[in-house]
């Protein structure tokens, strides 16, 4: 039943629903559909012939949608978005032939980054990153995951995470933090990345005790860390019962996907290049592939990821921005929908699952993704009628009303 006892906080009426809540892949569309929540949380989403009672003896607010579409609150599973400066000018170095690789191994790319990040105070680091969120939310994200990374010691790893945190205090929604110290391998470090690896190992405690790593990732990678390293920080990250994530098979085969499936890993992320093999181990270990076309589009990669093998094998499959300053400086997650569905070939729906359901288990969270009544009242109204519209529009401004927990957290008041 959808009903519960006590008024609701808030009723939406006359909405297209999608609430994704199918378990045969569709978008389990309710016409003429109903959204009510309290405290936070779902209490009905269904037909609103289905209400248990007249809508203003229902809730304390109630809104007409007018016929929009109303989707699950958007969760972008991937992202780098803290961080200062910019690499524009590398960009511009890219587009006259010198590769990412070439860059990252002659002190640039994610290390010109580190450099920034590292001179910026807490306050600054904070500015410099609001507006990227901000934009995020404006275009339909409930919930954040960022990365550490571009701190590479103990102090700029902290206050990278530090900053994370705060960016959902500011925002009004969930940051899920991710402590990515074996990114790149920093100046100090230069020659001894095994040395590098004992220090990842010993801060990431630290860390954890102040509350501020959710999940633990790492950059495995001709140009990061190798498997055997790699290894060795998922084995810390085990050993405090922390979930762990990877930069898995990005520009070349490293057997990435399979290492972090081994140990049961909540995704392999990137993925352009595993192998089916690869594919087999994340299936039987029940790992998220989080596919992330922003990078893709922008390094004018030509390997697509194994799509069909992940929908063969029923490897779930999520998409998010990768922002960053690098190889994806991308502010909108329907953007990266559209560039899933037009590189990566995703149907419109594949998409929708991908940036909802799918990217909140690439978190290990099962209480969003979805409009059902029990999990967080976490919904986006659009105006638009199709849900394949999200992927449709390049850019514009689609999102009348963003909410987290039932709260408006960017776009219009409820009832504009
Ligand atoms: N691949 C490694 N890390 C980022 C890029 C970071 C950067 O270039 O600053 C990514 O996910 O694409
Ligand atoms: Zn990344």
């Amino acid at each position: 039943m959808n009903t519960a006892p006590g008024r609701w906080d808030g009723l939406l009426l006359g909405a297209r629903l999608a609430t994704l809540d199918d378990d045969a892949g569709g978008y389990g569309l309710v016409d003429d559909g109903a959204l009510g929540w309290r405290d936070g949380r779902i209490v009905f989403a269904g037909p609103a012939a289905a209400l248990p009672g007249a809508a203003a003896d229902l809730a304390d607010e109630v809104t007409d949608a007018g016929g929009d579409l109303v989707t699950p609150g958007l969760v972008d599973c991937h992202t780098h978005a803290v961080f200062a400066g910019d690499r524009a000018a590398e960009f511009e170095q890219r587009l006259s032939g010198v590769s990412y690789e070439e860059i990252a191994r002659a002190g640039g790319g994610i290390l010109s980054t580190v450099r920034a990040t590292r001179a910026a105070d807490a306050g600054t680091l904070l500015a410099e990153s609001l507006p990227r969120a901000r934009a995020l939310v404006a275009d339909g994200v409930t919930t954040l995951e960022v990365k550490s990374g571009y701190g590479l010691d103990f102090d700029n790893e902290r206050k990278m995470l530090c900053t994370a945190r705060r960016l959902g205090d500011a925002l009004g929604i969930p940051v899920r933090t991710t402590f990515l110290g074996a990114h790149a391998l920093p100046p100090e470090f230069m020659g001894d990345a095994d040395g590098y690896i004992d220090a990842v190992r010993a801060w990431l405690p630290r860390l954890h005790a102040e509350g501020l790593v959710d999940a633990v990732d790492a950059f495995c990678e001709r140009i990061g860390f190798s498997a055997a390293q790699t290894r060795r920080v998922f084995d810390a990250a085990r050993a405090l019962g922390l979930p762990v994530k990877l930069h898995a098979d990005q520009l070349s085969d490293g057997d990435g996907a399979a290492l972090v499936a081994e140990f049961g890993g909540l995704s392999a992320d990137h993925v352009e290049h595993t192998s089916d093999a690869g594919v087999r181990a994340m299936a039987a270990a029940g790992t998220v592939a989080v596919l992330l076309p922003g990078a893709f589009h922008v390094l004018r990669e030509t390997t697509l990821p194994p799509i069909d093998a992940f929908r063969a094998h029923g490897v779930p499959m999520a998409v998010a921005t990768d922002c960053n300053p690098g190889t994806s400086p991308l502010l909108s997650l329907r953007q990266a929908m559209q560039l899933a569905c037009t590189h990566f070939r995703l149907t419109p729906v594949e998409a929708l699952r991908g940036a909802t359901l799918h990217a909140a288990r690439a978190l290990g969270l099962d209480d969003r993704g979805r409009l059902r009544p029990g999990l967080r009242a976490d919904f986006v109204r659009w105006r638009v009628r199709e849900p394949a519209a999200l992927c449709y529009w390049l850019g514009g401004d689609l999102a009348v009303s963003v909410h987290s927990a039932g709260r408006r957290v960017a776009g219009a008041t409820p009832t504009a």
